[in-house]
């Protein structure tokens, strides 16, 4: 069976019960988050043998993170315990009280985290190394180069390997607070070593200055695929096919959806795009997937909402360009809504 190995940061995540200002909180609600293990739950649903590779504390906090990804059926032989460091933690701050934060919809605690310690020396763990060496795709994102310089360097040295068949992504992940007073244009280094790259929009104008999409092509030149989303509106996917370095463009209309809240969205696209690059299917399939994806976590509270039936996933998939045009996704159903001519 393919597998997939996906390395990064997770963190307890808090947040205030009732979306209370965070200084009135009685209540925070724990849960997990982390882009890379979103994307290793995503991919296992859609039927991968997954596992994911990263560092946490000995805590609780850790524990939850290991026994939350176990019950999504990722593989965590990849993850090393660190009896000193923390598990790194988040608080979601509700929108109204974003302003007391500095304006910030988030808060991170994972300076000096158990993951931000991953380096260079994580790849001679022989569990890690032995699971790098087996992956069909290693799953990758900026997140990780603005966690300390020893993370960016674990993801230099994943990226300049020698493939041997295996196939690297990169989902960019702009986080501002990740950012601030560091050097961004590492982002353009290490997507340019990747072979797909996944960028939003919104980030592109963060991470590399123009939301062009020919700019953008010219500055990242080197991935075979480059997918540019664009939110509610589609997702582009050029490809740079090495027999014909002109590419190709495909473009994908998102679905009409019904969202409760967009946190993961971006994961779920990422892993249902790449669970249909690693089925084997074209770039218009793999974009339906990662629409349909995005949708379903769109359409809950949390990073991830669970998938349509199989059969159901097939039929949407399969759908007419004009079927497409008319799916709504409202409470994780999709249903035909009447389009005006
Ligand atoms: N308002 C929306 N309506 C429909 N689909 C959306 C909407 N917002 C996001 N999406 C879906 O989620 C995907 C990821 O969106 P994006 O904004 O890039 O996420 P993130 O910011 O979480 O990385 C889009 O490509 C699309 O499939
Ligand atoms: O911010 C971080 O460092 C995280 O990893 C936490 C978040 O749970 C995911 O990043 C959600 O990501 P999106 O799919 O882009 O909404």
């Amino acid at each position: 069976m393919l597998s997939a190995v996906c390395v990064g940061e997770t963190m307890a995540m808090l947040t205030p019960v009732n979306a209370v200002p965070l200084h009135l909180a009685t209540e925070l609600h724990f849960g997990i988050g982390g882009a890379e293990s979103n994307v290793a739950m995503g991919l296992a649903a859609m039927g991968l043998d997954t596992h994911w590779v990263s560092r946490v504390g000995r805590d609780g906090f850790g524990t939850r993170i290991l026994d939350e990804l176990r019950d999504h059926y990722v593989g965590v032989s990849g993850v090393e315990v660190d009896p000193v460091r923390p598990t790194g933690l988040y608080v979601k701050v509700p929108a109204q009280d974003s302003a007391s934060d500095g304006g910030s919809s988030v808060l991170y605690y994972r300076q000096g985290s158990a993951a931000s310690a991953m380096g260079r020396d994580t790849l001679s763990n022989p569990d890690v190394s032995s699971l790098l060496e087996n992956a069909a795709l290693i799953h990758l994102s900026g997140i990780t180069a603005a966690l300390s310089p020893e993370c960016l360097s674990l993801l230099e040295a994943i990226l300049s390997a020698p493939r041997n068949g295996r196939t690297i992504s990169f989902d960019v992940n702009w986080r501002s607070a990740l950012w601030a007073g560091q050097d961004r244009s590492v982002l353009q280094r290490l997507a340019n070593l990747a072979d797909v790259v996944l960028v939003g929009k919104d980030e592109a104008e963060h991470a590399f200055g123009t939301t062009d999409e020919a700019e953008l092509r010219r500055m990242m030149p080197d991935p075979d695929v480059l997918v540019i989303k664009n939110e509610a509106i589609s997702a582009i996917a050029l490809t740079r096919s090495s027999a014909d370095l002109g590419g190709t463009r495909e473009e994908v209309p998102a679905l009409s959806v019904a969202v409760v809240e967009p946190v993961g969205a971006g994961d779920s696209f990422a892993a249902g795009y790449l669970s249909g690059m690693l089925f084997g299917l074209g770039q218009k399939e793999s974009l339906r997937r990662g629409h349909v994806a995005a949708a379903c976590t769109l359409t809950v509270h949390g990073d991830r909402g669970p998938l349509p039936d199989a059969a159901q996933l097939a039929a949407i998939l399969d759908s007419s360009d004009d079927a497409w045009a008319a799916i709504h996704v409202e409470d994780g159903q999709f249903s035909k809504r009447s389009v005006t001519p």
